[in-house]
């Protein structure tokens, strides 16, 4: 040691001539101003300002009568001899406060103080932590509000309240508007004032949540310093929406959480805010996070054992569970904040660009009244008035329909289309921001996976309706196996139910960990509708699912699915799921474009649409109900459709197309022969409410046709939609899954049921109420779904069913169960009850074609078959000559008239 020390030399002294030349190059007045210590020395002055004030002020409430005389002096108090002030600040104290509030405001004065704090800290940590435009602005009309509402009424009182400026504002409104208006006028500033500053949300301090909507309506110019009067507001920083910045502990209730928010800084991103899907970035100061590590024992130890009871302790998903969350729609956009100063800890402004725009602020309201006319009129002039135009694009079937051409619409052309204020927006429309919940659980994240020594590099937050989404991008080396393992132990610190975590979110190198929000948003129907995707999409059988979690519309095709698998543990929204499906159908398709099969075992969900029969509903000939409860009849129903699509086949076959689309498109060419047995095909919707209760009951009875229509159907325009609550190995089988690469989860009770309908987990931890996995083109998105109550479905389908409709339901054809014919063949007296019609169809055509009475009377080719043999006995028809078609031995409808006189 002594040896070191001995050794060590002092430093060369500089050239001082070098060092002088040095210094003159680099200090410039400018770069004085500049630079980052003197805006922090002048957040600092500026907070020292705002703190003296604050001091001097309330200290002269109390000293104002022994210092008055010594602050009218003026500036002479700092002369005089003899001065003897007892403001705790002195002369100073005095003279400025005396000024402040005697001559000038009154306790209106305290304002100043708010004014300097927020230049303070703007200063002191080189950010916009705080809008000093809206200050500015609170500053100047809460100046004089309050002045002269503190002034009038205590007119003649010793202390000046309002200061000498409310006084003399007082007294000129009183001259003008007397005392009663001047009351008038001040309540009413006063209450503007409140409610302009602090609004109404501010009402429920237990959450203190702050709503997009609570925002204050933004003036006419909107521009940036208004765009952040819409944005949350901190507990602690009343009054400043927006921005927070080393904040104090962050005491959530829910979470329990203490001390979480020092040294993190939040920004919260104006420009989403006021639109949509805000991406909130946190950015991480890590080595003081580590400080906050001990967040997760904070958690006492009776709520852990509540959480354990909760179920909240569970096995990590297994690899082949992570869904993906949603399309990538736009890759973040990073926009560094201009702002001078900047230190290697600044914050960086996340923007996380979605592509729906709709929705959440005030505005978007107002636009819906909008929408719904456009919307209307649109629907309805395209059906009304489709037959003035030279071409017209037919109302959604995607091609155009020249003059002349065949116009499936026209015998129901008046038809008007539901209008959209049938539907409800169900109170709020607006994601809940809660800024206090969101930095709670992002410190609580962060803490628990600092306690396992995992360092992030960055996190960032996307609300979404009912969850929210916390991106994590880990630091360098980091295994995401580790993090996923940790998805119980994060559960745990955040005492939520329903967190999934996603490792890693596909496409995006980032781990999601989904958080269900303290406040959910209801997603209406009506939003849905009226958005511009739904409006304005070439889907032939649109349906609006709901939204995701970055707030996107989920607005598919049904025809491209091409069906629909939906599972869901009972009252967990599968039937408000469907009646959005439904809802979205009857929306955008013409009676004759579109026909539905609604099979009912529960017997109440979808008897609603009993209504519309005459316009959108398909049942078998013959039938009372036209929404098939009978498990008997859903058995004939499914085989009826089988038929049918059966027919199609043979239709499209005929006609040389490939599927339905070209199909009515050269029928509305008037390219096919009606006489021949072609027509306009509508779609067809199979609609199951309940398919376990049928497969319990009449097993693959119900089974085969659904699986062969779930195949083959899809090029015909039959679509499926099946529904169950028991989404168990025998109910959705092999053969049934197979066929449905579109399946939906809403929350199931365990593990296994998710995985029988979505190949994975996840379902499981759902939070209910329309929170569901879709799982479409191998994607797994988590969607909220949209809502829409039985009184708006009645709403909409009382519309439809009070106007014209056909004169029946759309016929299916008929089908007779093998079984029941067997032995009845060749028997006369037990002739198939359509013989005689079989007969006359093919005597007209002249025409010995099997095909010809399936087509026409709608048959299947067993009972066809059957009667082509039953007419070659009675002699009407030859013998069966192979592919070709028999002939026709009766040549004359007389001829057959007097044949069958004779039977
Ligand atoms: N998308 C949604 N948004 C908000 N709340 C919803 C949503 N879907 C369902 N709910 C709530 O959940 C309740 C139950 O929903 P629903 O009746 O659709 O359940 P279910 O799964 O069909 O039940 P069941 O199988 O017993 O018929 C609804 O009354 C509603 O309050």
């Amino acid at each position: 040691m002594a040896n070191k020390l001995k050794k060590k030399t002092p430093p060369p002294a500089p050239d001082p001539a070098k060092l002088k030349e040095d210094k003159e190059a680099k200090v410039t007045v400018t770069e004085v101003v500049k630079d980052e210590r003197t805006t922090k020395i002048a957040g600092a002055v500026s907070l020292l300002v705002a703190i003296f004030l604050f001091i001097a002020f309330t200290s002269y409430i109390f000293t104002w009568k022994e210092d008055q005389d010594m602050a009218r002096l003026g500036v002479g108090i700092f002369t005089a001899d003899d001065v003897k002030v007892t403001n705790l600040l002195g002369a100073l104290g005095a003279y400025i406060s005396h000024t402040f509030i005697a001559n000038g405001f009154g306790l209106a004065s305290y304002l100043f103080c708010t004014f300097f704090f927020v230049l303070g800290v703007n200063l002191l940590f080189g950010k916009k932590v705080y809008s000093l435009a809206r200050n500015l602005r609170y500053l100047i009309l809460g100046l004089l509000v309050i002045s002269v509402a503190l002034a009038f009424p205590t007119k003649g009182a010793e202390f000046s309240w309002g200061g000498a400026t409310g006084e003399m504002m007082s007294d000129w409104l009183v001259k003008v508007t007397g005392k009663v208006g001047t009351t008038l006028i001040l309540a009413l500033a006063v209450l503007s004032y409140v409610i302009w500053r602090f609004n109404p949300v501010f009402k429920m301090p237990q959450r203190k949540p702050r709503t997009m909507k609570a925002a204050p309506p933004p003036p006419a110019e909107t521009d940036e310093a208004e765009a952040e009067e819409m944005l949350p507001v901190y507990p602690f920083a009343k009054g400043d929406p927006g921005v927070l910045e080393t904040g104090d502990a962050v005491e959530d209730n829910n979470n329990k959480l203490k001390n979480g928010g020092k040294n993190i800084s939040v920004i919260m991103p104006k420009q989403q805010a006021v639109n949509e899907d805000p991406m909130i970035a946190f950015e991480v100061n890590e080595k003081e996070i580590a400080e906050d590590a001990g967040l997760v024992t904070a958690i006492p130890p009776k709520e852990i054992n509540d959480l354990y009871a909760a179920g909240l302790m569970k096995e990590p998903l297994a690899d082949e569970e992570e869904p993906a969350t949603g399309e990538p729609v736009a890759e973040p956009v990073t926009v560094k904040t201009p702002r001078k100063n900047a230190t290697p800890q600044d914050m960086e402004l996340e923007i996380k660009q979605t592509v729906d725009d709709e929705i959440v602020d005030t505005e978007a309201e107002a636009d819906m009244e909008d929408n719904d006319d456009a919307f209307d009129s649109e629907a309805v002039d395209d059906a009304g008035k489709a037959n003035e135009e030279d071409e017209k694009v037919y109302p959604f079937t995607n091609f155009k329909i020249p003059d002349g051409d065949y116009e499936p619409t026209l015998e129901l052309r008046d038809y008007k289309f539901p209008a959209l204020d049938l539907l409800e927006a169900h109170g709020s429309e607006k994601i809940v921001h809660d800024p206090a919940e969101l930095e709670a659980n992002k410190n609580q994240i962060i803490a628990t996976l600092k306690n396992y020594d995992i360092a992030i590099q960055r996190i960032a937050a996307t609300v979404g309706p009912t969850v929210t989404l916390y991106e994590i991008v880990p630091a360098p080396g980091v295994r995401i196996s580790r993090i996923k393992n940790l998805e119980d132990d994060i559960a745990l610190s955040l005492a939520a139910l329903g967190i999934r975590i996603i490792a890693p979110i596909p496409g995006k190198g980032t781990i999601g960990i989904e958080v269900p929000n303290v406040r959910k948003t209801v997603v209406s129907m009506k939003t849905l509708l009226a958005s511009d995707k739904f409006q304005h999409n070439s889907f032939a059988l649109p349906i609006a699912i709901g939204k995701k979690i970055d707030n996107e519309n989920f607005i598919v095709d049904l025809a491209s699915m091409p069906h629909l698998l939906m599972a869901g543990a009972t009252g967990q929204g599968k039937s408000v799921g469907i009646n959005a499906l439904l809802v979205s159908l009857l929306y955008k398709k013409h009676p004759s474009q579109l026909k539905f099969v609604l099979v009912d075992p529960k017997k109440v969900e979808l008897s609603i649409y009993r209504v519309i029969e005459k316009h959108f509903l398909a049942k078998l000939p013959g039938e009372e109900e036209s929404i098939i409860t009978d498990t008997k009849k859903v058995v004939y129903t499914l085989n009826a459709l089988c038929i049918e699509m059966d027919n199609r086949y043979d239709l499209l076959k005929e006609a040389g197309c490939r599927n339905i689309k070209e199909y009515n498109e050269k029928f509305v060419k008037r390219k096919l022969n009606p006489q021949k047995g072609h027509q306009f095909l509508p779609f067809i919707v199979l609609v199951v409410d309940e398919f376990a209760d049928l497969i319990m009951t009449a097993g693959k009875e119900v089974e085969m046709p659904i699986a062969r229509l779930a195949q083959l159907a899809r090029a015909v325009g039959i679509h499926l939609i099946i529904a169950t609550q028991r989404p168990s190995v025998n109910i959705i089988t092999g053969t049934i899954k197979a066929n449905f690469p579109a399946r939906i989860a809403f929350k199931v009770s365990s593990k296994i049921d998710s995985r029988t309908i979505l190949d994975a987990g996840g379902a499981e931890q759902l939070i209910g109420k329309g929170d569901m996995l879709v799982s479409y083109n191998g994607e797994i998105t988590r969607l909220q779904c949209a809502f829409v109550d039985t009184p708006e479905v009645d709403r909409v389908v009382d519309f439809i069913g009070d106007q014209r409709g056909y004169p029946q339901a759309f016929l299916l054809p008929e089908y007779v169960d093998e079984k029941e014919m067997e032995g009845k063949d060749f028997d006369v007296a037990d002739r198939d009850p359509l013989f005689e019609d079989a007969a006359r169809l093919i005597v007209q055509n002249q025409m010995g074609s099997t095909s010809l009475i399936q087509r026409r009377m709608k048959l299947g080719y067993n009972r066809a078959g059957r009667l082509m043999d039953q007419l070659e006995a009675a002699g009407i028809v030859g013998k069966n000559l192979g592919s070709k078609a028999r002939d026709v031995l009766v040549h004359s409808e007389t001829e057959l008239e007097e044949i069958l006189g004779g039977f």
